[in-house]
């Protein structure tokens, strides 16, 4: 049988794609067009050297690109892939919906649906306004705080990343973290000086800085733990800290589980931090207002910003406060989330909790046998390593002092290896549910075969 024209331009692509000078033509004509060859900055490769090929597909755990090379995914749409790729119960909900209309602009029973689903599963979320990426959540919560208090300030802490709207580019994590500059230029003076950027963890810093400017303060905003340094596992009351200096001096505690929302346990991290204030027979912390992503649109554009009733009804039409969105609550996408939060049940997380452990503690043996000083960094199912710390870090200062050329070293031999590591020290490493042992055994096996002296070429 001859092949079809389109599986043929995809075998012509594919045997270009191998040769050292298709891939420079790839390079020179991405680079031409999108700045950095990119559309979002972290994916460009810069902190570990070589060019990535663009995907062509990805199923399961496993990512293909465009010269036919399968890597098993560690970066997992950055936690939005948490069900796998290209799950079929999600792809079939997806396609039953964009059958019905991509978008009307007006208001679907899936979306009432797919908040109500976030509302039953996470206590706090009373309200639920759907937008579509994370910036936006947090944006709005943001604006939410500042409009109910009447303040201007807000805390945000060091290495903490909530998107890129101008209040959060100053000491933020992610892809500005290992540019190594966490500010952005464009961002105004006066907008940065209402961001007061604290130290992670550091309570006679967060109690000074409410005894200080307390009446000035709208909000203190945190990652549920922190994953856009590596991730750090929140200090013990450090959450609850936040949650009672808020609520005495009026201002708004925003939770930002952008990334660890239904991610880092069925209720993210907020649900792991109440399941033990509930075991200790202590009264769970509660955030004011809270920002979802990723996993509530399984791979497709939602976010929400959720939280308490009176707040929430500040948000335009109820209340002063604007915001808006043509393509807020897409049906497509919608449909994406609640396939993903429908797939994602006790026995899904399970899952994901042995997929996350065998990678976790298999990859920490393979680094301790061969000799290389790291700290694991561990928020339920979300970990990453620091290569060349000996204690997980809890502040931005102290994860900065992890060794980067190392990991540089360690991403490309997993590359090598058919690994694909995100592509920065300061990001988590994601597993799904598809991550079935014998792919979990492949990455362990990959830094076990991982000499640490061989360190990548610049
Ligand atoms: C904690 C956190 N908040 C906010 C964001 C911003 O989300 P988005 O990239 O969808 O704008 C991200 C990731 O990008 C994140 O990890
Ligand atoms: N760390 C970021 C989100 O969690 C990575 C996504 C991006 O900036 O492209």
């Amino acid at each position: 049988m001859r092949p079809q024209p389109d599986k043929l331009r995809k075998l012509m692509h594919a045997f270009v794609m191998r040769t050292p000078q298709g891939q420079r033509g790839w390079e020179a004509r991405a680079n031409a067009i999108l700045p950095g060859g990119v559309n979002s900055p972290v994916r460009a490769w810069n902190a570990v050297g070589g060019q990535s090929l663009p995907i062509a597909s990805a199923n399961g755990a496993i990512v293909t690109d465009a010269a036919g090379g399968a890597y098993v995914d560690l970066v997992g749409s950055w936690g939005a892939a948490i069900a796998g790729h290209a799950n079929p119960k999600v792809v079939s909900a997806v396609t039953r919906a964009a059958k019905r209309g991509l978008s009307f602009g007006a208001t679907t029973e899936a979306e009432v649906e797919l908040a109500e689903l976030i509302r039953d599963r996470y206590a706090p979320a009373e309200r639920v306004r759907l937008v579509s990426t994370g910036t936006e959540a947090t944006m709005t919560a943001l604006r939410l705080a500042r409009g109910a208090t009447g303040r201007d300030v807000v805390i945000k802490f060091a290495g903490h990343y909530h998107g890129h709207a101008d209040p959060f580019l100053v000491a933020a994590g992610s892809g500005l973290a290992t540019a190594g500059a966490p500010d952005s230029a464009g961002v105004t003076a006066s907008t940065a000086a209402d961001t007061m950027v604290l130290p992670y963890g550091d309570v006679d810093a967060l109690t000074g800085a409410f005894a200080q400017h307390g009446e000035r303060i709208a909000a203190v905003i945190a990652e549920g733990a922190p994953c856009n340094m590596g991730v750090v596992r929140p200090p013990d009351g450090f959450n609850r800290l936040i949650g009672e200096l808020t609520r005495n001096e009026g201002a708004v505690f925003i939770l930002d589980e952008v990334l660890t929302g239904f991610r880092a346990g069925p209720a993210g991290w907020w649900g792991i931090e109440r399941d033990v204030a509930l075991a200790k027979g202590e009264q769970p912390w509660v955030p004011d207002l809270v920002t979802f992503g990723k996993v509530i649109g399984g791979g497709l554009p939602v976010a929400s910003v959720a939280g308490r009733a009176d707040l929430m009804e500040q948000l335009a039409p109820l209340g002063p406060v604007y915001q808006a969105g043509t393509l807020s609550g897409n049906p497509v996408a919608v449909a994406a989330g609640l396939a993903t939060l429908d797939i994602m049940d006790a026995d899904a997380y399970a899952t994901l909790a042995r997929a996350a452990d065998e990678v976790r503690e298999g990859v920490h043996e393979a680094l301790l046998a061969s000799g290389v000083t790291h700290a694991v960094g561990r928020a339920g199912t979300l970990f990453s390593f620091f290569l060349g710390l000996d204690e997980p870090p809890v502040t931005f200062a102290d994860a900065a002092r992890q060794d980067t050329g190392l990991f540089r070293s360690l991403f490309r031999h997993m590359r090598a290896e058919g690994v694909s590591l995100p592509p920065s020290a300061f990001e988590a490493w994601f597993v799904s549910i598809a991550h079935e042992s014998p792919i979990t055994r492949q990455i362990v096996d990959a830094a076990g075969s991982w000499r640490p002296n061989e360190r990548a070429n610049p």
